[in-house]
């Protein structure tokens, strides 16, 4: 680990609220789905097979991608923990939100390390306002984990925050999956996180 990245980290330990890349998250398994939430619902959304686009499409023709950053940067330590990658390892990180008309439905992260001419996810660079779905399942040898769920307050989440732009809904409780997709052993991690515009009922 370079001596910036021990600096840096040393200061963030030394500082009095964690950085929200130091925070903790609490990862668990399907079978533990019910201390993450007891809501029959939202175990049905979070537990949604295959496409989720598909899915939210039926409910919503009109669903877009609204990209709210596409960059190479460090990801949030879970992510590098569940990677196994080194703590100052840079990836490909593509953040969404997906949209009906103005409500936020999900916001999902995709992080994909060693991308690269030889990488099979290389290609998704250049997807765009495309929803990832519609590419994944198509890839001709792509294996999916089991799923990881996890809850968490919206302001966790890298750009989401600034995105919303509603204070109010910082701290609300959001209820998030993860699974890594693999082809020919190249490694993507996919991370949806359920918004209250969709898992609120209207009024
Ligand atoms: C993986 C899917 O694609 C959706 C679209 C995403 C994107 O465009 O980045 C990311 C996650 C998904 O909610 C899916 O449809 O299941």
């Amino acid at each position: 680990m370079s001596i910036e990245r021990l600096a840096k980290i040393k200061a963030l330990l030394q500082q009095k609220t964690p950085s929200k890349t130091l925070r903790p998250q609490f990862w668990k398994p399907v079978g533990l789905l019910s201390r993450i939430t007891p809501v029959g619902a939202l175990h049905a959304w979070l537990k949604t097979p295959k496409s989720l686009t598909a899915k939210l499409k039926k409910r919503c023709p009109e669903l877009h991608v609204k990209i709210l950053s596409e960059t190479f940067e460090i990801p949030l330590l879970s992510e590098t923990q569940r990677l196994g990658l080194a703590a100052d390892e840079t990836v490909w990180v593509r953040c969404v939100v997906l949209q009906c008309g103005s409500d936020n439905w999900v916001y999902a992260r995709t992080v994909i390390p060693a991308i690269g001419p030889d990488n099979p996810w290389q290609e998704l660079q250049q997807l765009g306002n495309k929803p990832l779905g519609e590419v994944l399942f198509e890839m001709p040898n792509v294996q999916r984990s089991e799923f990881e769920f996890s809850k968490d307050t919206l302001d966790y989440w890298p750009y989401l925050a600034a995105h919303l732009n509603n204070a109010q809904q910082n701290k609300l409780a959001s209820f998030a999956r993860r699974s890594i997709f693999t082809e020919n052993d190249a490694q993507l991690l996919l991370t949806e996180v359920f918004l209250p515009d969709l898992t609120t009922p209207k009024a």
